[in-house]
């Protein structure tokens, strides 16, 4: 799992070494650790270090330091290295190294954007953790105009490496103005910035090397979680030797109708993949019958269950009703989904995980809020939104999107890795509100154990997988047997 910190707390984290006097040796080991990755990637991409035409962009911190001196050591090897002095007033000690080295210095204007245009790699250090929001103009242009020279960079074959966070990125939020840098890869120094596990600074990051500094984040809380595939054989909840069907989980299902019978049939599936002690279906008989052509041990007959899944395919109905007025009851952990969200007018008094996409959030917010947002605003700045609607609600909230984010009620952020665009289709949400309904039935025992099981990184686990699962198939109904084999083959890896 990646662990996202803002900025502020980096800088926390930085304060006690600076204070030591301790700010030479941490810039020498980012720089060197920066220098390292270029030299790889040099090396890599264009088979050596020497006669490579390499511009750092330096700006005026210590972001811009970091670059300049890792410019100094390709220098030393052999690169053509120019650096460009965005705000006449470059880290003086970064530019002595660069200049000793044999690289060159030159302001910013017409030859710059030249060079940078036929660079073999540019190494963006304009702005790190220190950024204030927006780009004065003249580096906005030229940002602008060195994009424009290809979609992504001059050449097609050019690297961009990124300082610590990409220029134009909140080092913080991930958010972009009009105009940042995309890099092919981004070095960044002591902690993941969060910004960059977030949508929009991921995507400008590109592949993401963590250089240890020696920063101690042990008692500081992440402000977002990214799960990786690891995690995956290490947390998903997996059936146990002792348990038997009830203990193992059994989740109460609302979903499907005449009209959607497919949204009943693919969230059964979602869950009987993931795995389960048993599932209750509770839906017309069309749905059932649909259901229990393809999962016959599925049970149609009321009960007890440990967990509610509601909502995808099914209107607002009394089952779903009286479902919700159990989970609060017995306070048993509750997925809603689709027309679920629309009973949803205050907090529910348990743990819930909401699943809306950007217009149901919109109108989530406005049901539980003054001054909701519309949906353009939702999809412009994604993890605000979720984060304001999971402390409205007390609950946990997977915005759906072509970037699903995971927020809690206490602001903080799991941001799973993207999925592919082949989820893109109808149905997958069904099958991702089955797979969280069969996490919370298996877990509810630990779940009201004190809460040892984290509601939003269970969410975590589940959208990833799902996304893991949407690179092996082109349609919704083929997710299910994709997940079902990940599952077991997650079951054989764990130790
Ligand atoms: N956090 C850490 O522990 C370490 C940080 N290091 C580097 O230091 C960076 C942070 O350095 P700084 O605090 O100097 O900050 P930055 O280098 O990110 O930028 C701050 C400088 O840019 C100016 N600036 C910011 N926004 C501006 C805007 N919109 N328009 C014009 N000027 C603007 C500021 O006034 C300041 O001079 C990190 O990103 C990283 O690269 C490393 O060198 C070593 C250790
Ligand atoms: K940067």
């Amino acid at each position: 799992m990646k662990l996202g910190y803002t900025a502020d707390a980096v800088r926390a984290a930085e304060q006690p070494l600076l204070d030591a006097g301790q700010l030479d040796p941490l810039m020498r080991t980012a720089a060197a650790g920066l220098a390292r990755v270029c030299r790889e990637l040099l090396t890599g991409h264009h088979g050596q270090i020497a006669g490579r035409r390499v511009v750092v962009l330096a700006g005026s911190g210590k972001n811009g330091g970091d670059a300049l001196f890792a410019g100094a050591d390709l220098a030393s090897r052999g690169a053509a290295v120019t650096a460009v002095d965005v705000f006449s007033r470059p880290f003086a000690a970064g530019v002595s190294a660069l200049r000793a080295a044999g690289g060159e210095v030159e302001p910013l204007g017409p030859a710059a954007l030249a060079a940078l245009r036929a660079a073999d790699l540019v190494i963006d250090g304009v702005f790190g953790t220190g950024a204030k929001p927006g780009l004065p103009e003249a580096l906005s242009s030229l940002i602008t105009d060195w994009q424009a020279a290809s979609g992504t960079g001059s050449r097609a074959d050019q690297l961009v490496v990124a300082v610590d966070v990409p220029t134009g990125v909140d080092a913080s939020t991930g958010t972009t103005g009009e105009v940042s840098v995309r890099a092919d890869h981004t070095v960044t120094f002591g902690a993941h910035k969060a910004g960059l596990l977030l949508p929009g600074g991921a995507e400008a990051a590109g592949e993401i090397t963590l250089i240890d500094i020696g920063l101690d984040f042990e008692d500081v809380i992440p402000a977002v979680e990214a799960p990786e595939p690891a995690d995956l054989v290490d947390l998903w909840p997996l059936p146990q030797p002792h348990m038997h069907k009830y203990s193992r989980g059994v989740l109460g299902l609302v979903a499907g109708s005449q009209r959607y019978p497919g949204a009943g049939v693919l969230a059964a599936a979602g869950a009987v993949s993931a795995g389960l002690g048993m599932l209750r279906l509770l839906a017309p008989a069309t749905v059932e019958a649909a259901v229990l052509e393809r999962h016959p041990e599925t049970v149609t007959e009321p009960g007890r269950v440990q967990a509610w899944a509601l909502g995808p395919g099914a209107p607002d109905s009394l089952e779903m009703r009286r479902a919700l007025v159990d989970a609060e009851n017995r306070s048993l952990p509750v997925v809603i989904d689709a027309a679920g969200l629309r009973l949803i007018t205050r907090p529910l008094e348990t743990s819930t995980i909401v699943t809306p996409h950007a217009g149901e959030l919109v109108g989530l917010l406005g049901r539980l809020t003054t001054g909701g947002p519309d949906r353009a605003a939702v999809e412009a700045q994604p993890v605000t939104h979720a984060v304001r609607a999971a402390e409205a609600l007390g609950a946990v909230v997977v915005l759906k999107g072509n970037r699903t984010v995971i927020a809690r009620p206490d602001g903080t952020v799991v941001a799973p890795p993207p999925g592919p665009a082949n989820l893109a289709t109808a149905g997958t949400g069904d099958v991702l509100t089955g797979i969280l309904g069969a996490l919370l039935a298996t877990t509810a025992g630990d779940l009201a154990e004190a809460h040892r099981i984290d509601l939003a990184r269970l969410a975590g686990l589940a959208v990833l997988l799902h996304g893991l699962a949407g690179r092996h198939t082109t349609h919704a109904s083929g997710l299910p047997a994709v997940i079902e084999e990940l599952v077991l083959e997650l079951g054989e890896r764990r130790p």
